[in-house]
């Protein structure tokens, strides 16, 4: 499915005039602070839920409101190869809104009109990958970048993985509490050790096989890049533990030290994708060009596997210019098209579609122009 319709109000500069978009490329160009990254991140709202710029939903909404509301159409998308679709081009298949209440601190969810609670309900119809400077600290940042990384992935191949992330955290949590507890209570711990065990086995199971499916499709991607700097590199999924051993087990040989530390050390809350290179770790080996390209190729390979299974991703493009060179935006782009991706770029100069496509096979694409945070589009080709 693709974003074909965006309307918001009260969010940050936007005006609140409904905007049409392809199911393919779009770009946005204008100067800085004329509103391209809000349009990126109202879209980003739909799929994610929040920002993915800043953690406060009260930086978003426009100064002197206090509730801010997006709203999308989502049609049918560009058909993935062997994928039958009963809908025709541009026919509205779901309609999706978010609106924060920041006074109130509620968030409401609407699902083809109808109130949903859960997140996922919404997010599961937009998968938004996002490429901004930011997304690089996935190969320089900690594990928790990379859990997310992943679980993104998970949740949109198996989106009942988000209720079974929610009940293992919600576990952690009383667990911990226990652990801070000055003396365990042994039996009361050993209770939250079975069910913490139960879940985050089963969790793991989850994210490993679709980590598999993720390194298989990064395998390929990597072949067809054939570039011999990726030689000897190696991406494993950590679970969090040594899966040798029972995660119960291993609970129990460290009581005396997660009650020091006061917290769980072991389970899926520690999990990680380990990135290496010649055996250490690619953030103290590769360049910063290609810890870069790494992270492309990695969301790239997300993208191929959920592309496998019939869903359009909605890749936000966010000021990528300054972070990557021609040919490697030129990369970047060909590899969204061949995946039927919906592809948003921003951009402050005017956008050159055919210094990306210099052999004339551009997709069908839309371009904008951001001023004060209105859209106005050029007519194209
Ligand atoms: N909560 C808000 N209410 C009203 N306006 C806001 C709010 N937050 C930010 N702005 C303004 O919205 C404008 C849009 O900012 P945005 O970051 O989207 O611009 P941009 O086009 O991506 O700029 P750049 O090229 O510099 O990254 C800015 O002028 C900013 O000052």
């Amino acid at each position: 499915m693709a974003l074909v319709k965006l309307q918001t109000q009260y969010f940050r500069n936007l005006a609140p005039d409904p905007i049409g978009f392809s199911s393919s490329f779009n770009f946005l160009y204008g100067a800085n602070g004329s509103g391209k990254s809000s349009v990126l991140e109202a879209i980003g709202y739909l799929g994610l839920g929040r920002s993915f710029r800043v953690s406060r939903h009260q930086a978003v909404v426009c100064q002197g409101q206090n509730k801010l509301t997006v709203f999308g159409a989502l049609d049918s998308g560009l058909q993935q190869p062997g994928v039958q679709d009963e809908t025709t081009a541009g026919e509205v298949v779901h309609r999706l809104g978010i609106s924060r209440d920041v006074t109130a601190k509620e968030t409401s969810l609407r699902v083809d009109g109808e109130a949903v609670r859960s997140l996922s309900s919404l997010a599961r119809h937009l998968p938004v990958s996002v490429i901004d400077p930011g997304v690089f600290d996935i190969v320089a940042g900690g594990p928790g970048k990379r859990r997310q990384f992943l679980d993104w992935l998970v949740f949109h191949v198996e989106p009942s993985f988000s209720l079974s992330w929610q009940q293992c955290q919600r576990v952690t949590s009383q667990r911990n509490q226990t652990l801070r507890n000055g003396r365990i209570d042994e039996s009361l711990m050993r209770v939250w050790d079975y069910q913490f065990g139960a879940l985050a086995e089963s969790l793991s199971d989850t994210r490993a096989a679709i980590f598999q499916k993720f390194r298989l499709a990064f395998d390929e991607i990597l072949q067809e890049l054939d570039a011999g700097w990726t030689n000897g590199l190696k991406l494993e999924f950590y679970p969090g533990w040594d899966r040798s051993q029972s995660l119960v087990e291993v609970l129990h040989s460290h009581r005396e030290q997660e009650r020091r530390m006061g917290h769980t050390l072991y389970g899926p809350n520690r999990a990680d994708i380990r990135l290496k290179f010649g055996g250490r770790p690619v953030a103290e080996t590769f360049s910063r060009g290609q810890q870069k390209t790494l992270v492309i190729l990695m969301k790239i390979a997300q993208g191929k596997v959920l592309s496998d299974l019939g869903k359009q991703v909605t890749f936000l493009l966010d000021d990528i210019n300054a972070e990557l060179d021609v040919r490697h935006r030129t990369m970047l782009a060909r590899k969204l098209q061949d995946l039927n991706c919906q592809v948003f770029i921003t951009s402050i100069e005017h956008p050159e579609p055919d210094v990306l496509w210099a052999d004339g096979q551009a997709p069908e694409y839309r371009m904008f122009h951001v001023e004060h945070g209105k859209l106005t589009e050029e007519q194209t080709g």
